[in-house]
C-alpha cells in the first residue's frame, strides 16, 4: 500500500486576467515508512500541494489519496491519520507550552501520556519550558514544539511544510536528526525545503519548480543523471567572468556558485577551447561533482 499517491493535481488562483496556476498536473507516489522531499523555491507550489494533501485546500483537478483514503471524499478520516505542520508558525502565541500540547492533544481525543513515547526526544528538549508562552520561544524551540503538535495523535503520515526556514544551522541539523528517528518508528514523512542541501537526508526527493515536478528520484540518482561536464572558475573580476563565460557555444550555462561559478559545458569537447582561453587571462577552472543544486539547475534550464 502506497502512503500517498498523487495523480494530475491541478490548482489555479484567482479568474482569468491574475491566474496563477499553483500546480500544473501534479503526479508520485510516497511509499509507506519514507522520509519524501519536496524541493523547490518559493512560490514553486509546496504549501498549495500540502494543503491540499491534507485536506484544507481543494484541488481544481486531479485525485490524491493518504493511506488509499481519497482527500476530498474521505477528509475526515484523513485529518485523524496526517500531522501537519504548516510553514509559518501556528501555535497558540499566548498559550504555554504544554498548553499548545494539550490542546492538540485534545482535538485529536488523546493525552499527551498516552503518546508521550513517540514525542519524548523532541519534547523533552522544550519540556524544561512547559510554563513558558509560544510566543516568547526560540527559533529552534518554537519548531520543537511545532512538531511535538503535529505528532500528538501519532499520525501515520506527516507533512513538514519547510520546517527548517529561518532556523539557525544547529537546529537545522538537529531537526534532521529528529526526523531520521521518527522514520525509523514508521511513520512517512513528507517534507518541503527550499534548502538543497537539505535534499541530500531524503530518501528520494521530487523537484518542483513553477508548479511542475522536474524530477522524482532518490538524491543519487538525480545527481547520478546529471552527465555534463561541470566546472568551478574564479578569476578577479567576476560579474565580468559570468557576462563573458555564457557568450561561449560550448557553454550551457554558468552561475554563481559560492565564491566560485560554476559552468556547465555542453560536452567534454567544448572544455578544452575555454579553459585555455580563460587560463590565458589567470582564470582558475577545474572540474567539480554537481550537487542537487547543480541539478536543479539544469533542469530548470532545460525545462525553459
Ligand atoms: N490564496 C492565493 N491566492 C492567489 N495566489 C496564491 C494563493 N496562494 C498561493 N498563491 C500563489 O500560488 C503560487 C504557489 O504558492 P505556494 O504557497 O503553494 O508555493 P510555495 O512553494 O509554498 O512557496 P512559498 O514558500 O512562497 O509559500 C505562488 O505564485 C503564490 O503566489
Amino acid at each position: 500500500m502506497k502512503a500517498v499517491v498523487v495523480e494530475n493535481v491541478v490548482k489555479s488562483y484567482g479568474s482569468k486576467k491574475d491566474l496563477v496556476e499553483a500546480l500544473k498536473g501534479i503526479s508520485f507516489e510516497v511509499d509507506r515508512g519514507e522520509l519524501f522531499g519536496i524541493i523547490g523555491p518559493d512560490g514553486a507550489g509546496k504549501t498549495s500541494l500540502f494543503r491540499i494533501l491534507t485536506t484544507l485546500l481543494l484541488a481544481d483537478s486531479g485525485k490524491a489519496t493518504i493511506d488509499e483514503y481519497d482527500v476530498v471524499k474521505d477528509f475526515k478520516a484523513i485529518r485523524q491519520r496526517v500531522g501537519y505542520m504548516p510553514g509559518r508558525f501556528s501555535l497558540y502565541q499566548d498559550l504555554t507550552v504544554e498548553e499548545n500540547l494539550e490542546f492538540f492533544a485534545t482535538t485529536f481525543n488523546t493525552t499527551i501520556r498516552e503518546n508521550y513515547a513517540l514525542i519524548k526526544d523532541i519534547y523533552s528538549q522544550i519540556e524544561p519550558f512547559k510554563d513558558r508562552r509560544a510566543g516568547k520561544l526560540s527559533g529552534g524551540m518554537k519548531q520543537k514544539l511545532a512538531l511535538s503538535c503535529a505528532l500528538i495523535h501519532r499520525p501515520s503520515v506527516l507533512f513538514l511544510d519547510e520546517p527548517t526556514t529561518g532556523v539557525d544551522a544547529v537546529s537545522r541539523k538537529e531537526f534532521w536528526d529528529m526526523l531520521q528517528n521518527l522514520k525509523r518508528s514508521g511513520i512517512t514523512i513528507l517534507v518541503s525545503t527550499p534548502y538543497m542541501d537539505e535534499a541530500n537526508l531524503c530518501d528520494r526527493i521530487a523537484l518542483l519548480q513553477e508548479g511542475k515536478l522536474l524530477s522524482i528520484n532518490t538524491p543519487a540518482g538525480v545527481i547520478g543523471n546529471f552527465k555534463q561536464p561541470l566546472y568551478a572558475a574564479k578569476g578577479s573580476r567576476m560579474l565580468q567572468l559570468l557576462n563573458e563565460l555564457k557568450t561561449f557555444k560550448e557553454v550551457k550555462d554558468a552561475y554563481p556558485f559560492g565564491e566560485y561559478h560554476h559552468v556547465v559545458f555542453h560536452d567534454e569537447a567544448g572544455v578544452p577551447p575555454v579553459a585555455s582561453y580563460f587560463g590565458a587571462s589567470g582564470v582558475e577552472m577545474f572540474p567539480v561533482t554537481p550537487g542537487i543544486e547543480d541539478c536543479f539547475m539544469d533542469l530548470m534550464k532545460t525545462n525553459e
